[in-house]
């Protein structure tokens, strides 16, 4: 199932997040005033050290500054496009407007984050949020400058930029020195306030001021900041003037200020007109220009726009100009480089003249006019990034390390990329029972498994056959083995009956389910062990594994878990590893994170650069939030490329049968010792000769009922794997009222929401909870009574359905099954027999398959459980078994048995036999998380992401 998330669920999705995040923020304030108080750093929290901080932003706490200028924080890295920009970046603010006025020191935004290269003693520029939505259609991104004054000098040292061989800016003298390592802090405490006034080196007090908020925020080039704080009262003292727009040229109209003519000076495309008495200028100086004037307290000039606006308001009969584009040239553009499509990428970058011009240099290119972005071939990544580091004023970051390994051959590549063709793969050395079997999208898994060197993600849709995939996968590379199979504790047994029924090559002894703590992990050829004991076991390996099978491969997402601890490292030294999960990813890309180092090691080495570019990484107070998504796709292509292979039940719907049955074998350690002794002693009283009919149907009731309640644990816990896997919807049959009870008991422990319908439900509320199922997503599990629920009822919503146990009657567990197969279902559906061995099950299951057969061959049904040759590996047919056997089929076959066992079952009081479920189920089971999570909706959209190219 992959039902898109509702908006109302986003919502509570979206706050339930945003209130841990308060929470976390609230508790980390907490305890940094804590240390605070006992005189340790505040700024640093323990968070931010442990996941390790870019290098361009700082290390240490912000340290109280101590001169006139205003200084910005700003992650730079997040900066370079308008999704990752830091949501709170922090100011310090010059101290009053009066102190600022008084010291007649300029009042400016300062980046602390500055160029990396910038010497500090220089002026450096940066971009800041340019809001792209307010260009003019074609027109080019606006820019604003922020400045850092250079060393302490009562002459001005101007550089526009970084690089020395830039154009000085100006020559003004007012500008204020600043150290250039001193960072913004969001508050200032008053005794700081009062130590930051000092002297300066030249004598002059210093003072820090403060300026409004709205300093903050981007604003288009050229415009000058809002007339607030200190700002304000410089337009007030200052000289007035005006630019004018002159052709492709503008002028300034202003009186004669020595100060400002200096910086026209510096300006290279400047004109003196001695007619009009006015300096006339290209607009590639304009934001320069502005700029620099905006830095001398003796000036204020209007801005082109602003002029423009006032002078070109609508009149009658007149015509509105279009906004005039902004003048970039001494702009620093900073962007980065996207991958688009497994042959292109995308310059992610805002407008610069000199790069448009690199750009329309390449051969490859393509302008994007919707997205305003240009494109080109893979094959040019490298030569645009080298040419493009000769422009002094752009920084475009290449694509990651990461991206031009998995897309090495693109990049080589002299040719438009075509598809690449997987190669057939030789399977001649595996059991040609399992590869005559392989459906054709199958062999296709198998054979990209092969091509990637049995290094993958298989996230197949659930059912399509992954675990056959797998076993073939794994064959092929047998000569590895021993060969590792980590899987969810409630699937082992079902592992290994696949490996007897698809590998008849492999001798059973040579099966290893590792059920204790005590059980060795290298005992077999094939190992399979549980996640939660591997954990505990994975000391003892003293040669790695060669070759790794992890099922439901999500469970290892959380890195800091104990389960991903022990998996990591046996995954970055074993020469194949095959994940398997239909959901790799819940709810955020984050969780893909360990899988993707899983299958390549070598990828995203640190999690945070992961993190800053596909999960939209935040900083917070209290460090970083990976909670969000973004480039996603061009995560998929990655994906695509080097990690994952994922088909839809849709993508092969043809090649499925309309239901896929699996036999799930549960795990006979579960069974307490108290029901087993319970159910053994039921076994024998069966065969305790010289009983009554009626006293030996007695004896098979007791034997049916103590199956049930022996099988709780494990129907429990693997209805609670299935939810921690992403399934979202389905159905679970059960017969006995004490397991539909412990069913629904765990499922409200949990807070997962579900119907339940059994014998006492009245037909009125059986239509309305089965119509609540239907149309509510939240709704994920209908517990439903073999008897009371197997008929009338849709739950097309559905797409798996679990026997939690078995019905002497086929029939009427093909009704049941048929709750989700009927009209309104699209897709293949899922159906899973939990069966238990040493249980009635022994007895039931081989009984039903026969029912079935016979029906079959009398053309009534076309369903063959026999199909499923795993289900009947292990049953053993020793004397007293096969006497049992007769038993049942006798008593089921007399008339009116079904109504009553049915009678008797659904009344069953387990009485003291019955354990409270609390002790049945182990630690992991009762851990009191919710269970019930949604699939996020990145592989919901995952699916429908298509190339834009
Ligand atoms: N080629 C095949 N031939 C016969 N049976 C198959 C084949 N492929 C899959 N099956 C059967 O389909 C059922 C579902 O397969 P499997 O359990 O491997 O699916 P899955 O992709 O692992 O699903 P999930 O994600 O739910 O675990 C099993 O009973 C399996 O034996």
């Amino acid at each position: 199932m992959s039902l898109p998330l509702t908006e109302e669920q986003r919502k509570k999705i979206e706050e339930n997040r945003q209130k841990a995040l308060a929470r976390r923020a609230e508790k980390l304030l907490a305890e940094q005033h804590q240390r605070a108080g006992s005189g340790s750093s505040i700024a640093t929290s323990s968070s931010q050290s442990k996941q390790g901080l870019p290098p361009n932003l700082p290390r240490e706490p912000p340290k109280p500054v101590s001169h006139g200028v205003l200084f910005k924080q700003q992650n730079l890295s997040s900066s370079s496009t308008g999704d990752q920009r830091p949501a709170n970046p922090h100011h310090f603010h010059l101290s009053t407007p009066q102190q600022a006025k008084e010291s007649g020191k300029i009042q400016e935004d300062v980046p602390t984050a500055c160029l990396s290269h910038s010497p500090p003693s220089q002026m450096t520029a940066t971009r800041v949020s340019p809001p792209l939505a307010k260009s003019p259609p074609g027109a080019p991104t606006q820019q604003l400058l922020c400045y850092q004054s250079g060393q302490a000098s009562h002459e001005t040292k101007s550089t526009p930029f970084a690089n020395t061989a830039r154009e000085p800016l100006a020559k003004a003298k007012s500008f204020q020195k600043t150290p250039a390592s001193s960072f913004g802090q969001p508050h200032r405490d008053p005794g700081l306030d009062a130590k930051a006034e000092r002297p300066s080196t030249s004598g002059q007090n210093i003072s820090d001021s403060r300026c409004g908020s709205g300093s903050a925020t981007a604003r288009p080039e050229g415009r000058l900041p809002q007339k607030s704080g200190a700002s304000f009262h410089k337009a007030v003292s200052s000289q007035q003037g005006t630019c004018i727009r002159s052709g492709d040229r503008f002028q300034v109209k202003i009186g004669y200020n020595a100060h400002l003519i200096a910086v026209f000076k510096s300006l290279p495309s400047r004109s003196y007109d001695p007619a009009t008495k006015m300096w006339n200028f290209s607009m590639t100086d304009y934001s320069a220009l502005m700029k620099a004037a905006q830095s001398l307290p003796s000036v204020t000039l209007q801005p082109l726009e602003e002029a423009e606006d006032s002078r070109e308001l609508p009149s009658a009969g007149g015509v509105v100009q279009a906004c005039l584009p902004s003048a970039p040239s001494l702009a620093f553009v900073k962007g980065r480089c996207v991958l688009i499509s497994r042959a292109r990428f995308e310059a992610d970058i805002g407008y610069s003249e000199h790069l448009t011009a690199l750009f329309k240099q390449m051969d490859s290119r393509n302008y994007d006019a919707k997205t305003r972005r240009w494109s080109f071939l893979l094959e040019e990544h490298n030569k645009l990034i080298a040419q493009v580091r000769c422009l002094p004023q752009v920084q475009l970051d290449p694509l990651p390390k990461t991206l031009t390994l998995a897309f090495a051959s693109q990049l080589e590549k002299t040719s438009p990329c075509v598809p690449e063709t997987i190669p057939e793969a030789d399977l001649s050395g595996v059991d040609s029972k399992l590869v005559s079997s392989l459906l054709p999208f199958q062999r296709v898994g198998v054979n990209f498994a092969i091509a990637k060197r049995g290094r993958l993600l298989l996230a197949d849709d659930m059912g399509l056959g992954k675990t056959i995939q797998a076993i073939c996968i794994a064959a092929f590379y047998r000569k590895e083995w021993p060969l590792l199979v980590v899987v969810p504790s409630s699937v082992r047994f079902t592992w290994e009956q696949a490996f007897l029924r698809w590998l008849p090559s492999l001798s059973p002894d040579r099966i290893n389910v590792v059920v204790t703590g005590k059980d060795r992990l290298t005992a077999g050829l094939v190992n399979i062990v549980s996640f939660d004991l591997l954990s505990k076991l994975e000391k003892q390996l003293k040669t790695p594994f060669k070759v790794v099978i992890i099922d439901e491969s999500h469970f290892l997402k959380n890195i800091k878990t104990a389960r991903c601890r022990a998996a990591m490292p046996i995954l970055k030294v074993a020469k194949r590893v095959i994940l398997l999960s239909g959901t790799p990813a819940m709810s955020r890309p984050a969780e893909l994170y360990t899988q993707i180092i899983g299958v390549r090691p070598t990828f995203f080495p640190q999690f945070h650069a992961f993190g800053l570019r596909y999960c939209d990484a935040k900083q917070q107070p209290w460090g970083w939030d990976y909670s969000g998504s973004s480039n996603l796709g061009e995560l998929k292509l990655l994906l695509e490329e080097a990690v994952m292979l994922r088909r839809l039940k849709s993508d092969v719907l043809a090649q499925l049968p309309a239901k896929q049955r699996k036999m799930v074998v549960i795990a006979p350690g579960r069974i307490s010792t108290k029901a087993r002794a319970a159910l053994d002693a039921a076994a024998k009283e069966m065969t305790t000769k010289e009983k009554t009919n009626r006293q030996q149907k007695e004896a098979l009731l007791l034997f049916f009922s103590r199956t049930a309640e022996a099988k709780i644990p494990c129907v429990i816990e693997y209805v609670l794997d299935l939810l921690e896997s992403g399934k979202e919807k389905f159905l679970v049959f059960a017969h006995h009222k004490v397991v539909l009870d412990a069913l629904t008991k765990e499922l409200e422990r949990k807070h997962v929401q579900h119907v339940r319908i059994d014998g006492s439900t009245s037909s009125a509320d059986r239509d309305d909870l089965c119509r609540q199922f239907q149309l509510f997503e939240s709704h994920a599990v209908a517990v439903l009574s073999i008897t009371a629920a197997s008929m009338g009822l849709t739950f097309s919503s559905a797409d798996l359905v679990v026997f939690a146990e078995l019905f002497w009657n086929p029939g009427v567990l093909l009704q049941a099954e048929d709750r989700v197969h009927r009209i309104g279902q699209s897709s293949s559906v899922s159906i899973h027999y939990l069966v238990a061995k040493g249980t009635a099950d022994d007895y039931l299951w081989p009984m039903i398959q026969e029912k079935i057969k016979v029906l079959g061959e009398a053309g009534l049904s076309q369903t063959s459980f026999s199909e499923m040759a795993e289900a009947t590996d292990y049953f053993h047919k020793d004397p007293k078994q096969q006497q049992i056997y007769d038993f049942f089929q006798k008593s089921f076959e007399e008339d009116g048995s079904d109504r009553e066992l049915l009678e008797a079952a659904e009344s069953f009081d387990p009485g003291s036999g019955f354990q409270d479920l609390g002790g049945m189920l182990d630690e992991s089971t009762l851990t009191d998380s919710p269970l019930k999570k949604r699939r996020f909706e990145f592989f919901d959209n995952f699916d429908s992401f298509t190339s834009p190219l």
